[in-house]
């Protein structure tokens, strides 16, 4: 469990410490205090952007009239037992693009990460998930693929690169002058290839992510049937294997070159594939819900995805966004027994202390206000 955290010159906090002392943390205070800023410092502990989508350079401290970021820092102690593992990331200057990590004071490649802390998070963005652009719903439903499958990013990555460089050949060639078809043709094998990994993953992941919602039908949260559209992900659902997969994206790919050159948009492929969600009570899709309703739907999503990691070597931690807000007194206590039955940590946003009340005395009530950081009580 994380023990302390430390911040420096990190979005609004210039030097603020949080000593954590249990495993239920409440952060309160009023709008813009640094609520959001200090989970997305934690979501910064496994690869990737965090919890906003940030880079590196937005992330440092600004005074007002500076125009870029400083360097900045996240570090915490991490214990386990007797075993205390420190965990730092940051940028050494203004500027710099990339994040580094260090364990223990050694630098180390990010993935590394993945060994000792798996954050989950939601978010107020996500309480219309099901209703908003398809491309935000596979980005969250990819991010839950990656944190059990960490190769899951990697073939996200090459796919959408090899994705860019087909459509630049495709629509940069001059007019009457089609584009270099052995240049496609290699362009679109490595798309199969990365395709097939990610359309697979996505669908074990899904079978498995059900696994956990059906397993916890007795809880006061909604279920929900999930789907994932895309032939390549059809094709894994019924055990396709990998190279027959690849020839499916491969050979649609070839199919919509002439489409996709007039659209000046990638028509086919997984990209375009979507996570869909019914919501079992009720049996309407998920999108029709309200905002309430799409954000149980979330919570409960992100709560079998805590389950489903149980098992893995590192413990989820996970980082609610003003998740109380939305939720009817029912459900909000549920949540709160829930987290603490789950034995992990979690931290939890909120502009009133009084949302929590029912973790009086079971969690720690943190002041966030003035660029500090207060334990009350
Ligand atoms: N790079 C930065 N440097 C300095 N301040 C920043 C930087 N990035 C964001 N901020 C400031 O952080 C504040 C927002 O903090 P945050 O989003 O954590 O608020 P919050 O407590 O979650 O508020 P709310 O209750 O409204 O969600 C804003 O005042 C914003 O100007």
């Amino acid at each position: 469990m994380i023990q302390s955290l430390t911040l420096t010159d990190f979005r609004s906090y210039a030097a603020a410490t949080l000593s954590i002392a249990a495993g239920t943390v409440v952060l309160h205070g009023p709008n813009g205090a640094g609520k959001t800023n200090l989970l997305e410092a934690l979501s910064l502990f496994t690869p990737g952007k965090g919890l906003r989508g940030a880079t590196a350079p937005e992330m440092g401290r600004r005074e007002p009239g500076e125009s870029g970021g400083r360097a900045w820092a996240v570090a915490a102690v991490l214990t386990d037992g007797e075993e205390e593992t420190k965990l730092g990331t940051g940028v050494q200057s203004p500027g710099a693009a990339r994040r580094i990590v260090r364990i223990d004071g050694e630098t180390a490649q990010p993935g590394r990460l993945l060994e000792h802390l798996r954050p989950v998070w939601a978010t107020p963005e996500q309480d219309r998930l099901f209703s908003d652009a398809r491309a935000e719903r596979l980005k969250f439903f990819d991010r839950l693929v990656f944190a059990a499958e960490p190769d899951h990013a990697a073939s996200v990555s090459a796919y959408e690169k090899a994705l860019r460089e087909r459509l630049r050949l495709l629509t940069d060639g001059a007019e009457g002058q089609p584009a270099d078809p052995l240049w496609l043709d290699a362009l679109e094998l490595r798309l199969g290839e990365a395709g097939a990994a990610a359309a697979m993953a996505r669908s074990a992941a899904l079978a498995t992510l059900q696994a956990a919602i059906d397993g916890r039908g007795d809880r006061p949260f909604p279920q929900a049937d999930l789907g994932l559209t895309g032939e390549a992900e059809a094709m894994a659902g019924v055990g396709a294997g990998p190279e027959a997969i690849a020839e499916g994206i491969r050979e649609g790919m070839a199919r919509s070159r002439a489409r996709d050159a007039a659209a000046g948009r990638s028509l086919y492929g997984p990209h375009r594939s979507d996570l869909t969600a019914l919501h079992r009570e009720k049996n309407r899709p998920a999108a029709e819900g309200s905002s309430g309703e799409q954000k149980a739907l979330v919570l409960n999503l992100i709560l079998a995805q805590i389950a489903r990691l149980a098992d893995q070597p590192a413990a989820p931690i996970l980082l609610l966004d003003e998740a109380p807000a939305h939720l009817d007194t029912r459900r909000r206590a549920a949540l709160f027994d829930e987290i603490e039955a789950l034995g992990l940590q979690a931290f939890m946003t909120g502009t009133e202390a009084e949302l929590f009340e029912p973790l009086r005395g079971r969690a720690q009530f943190v002041r966030v206000e003035g660029g500090g950081l207060t334990t009350e009580g």
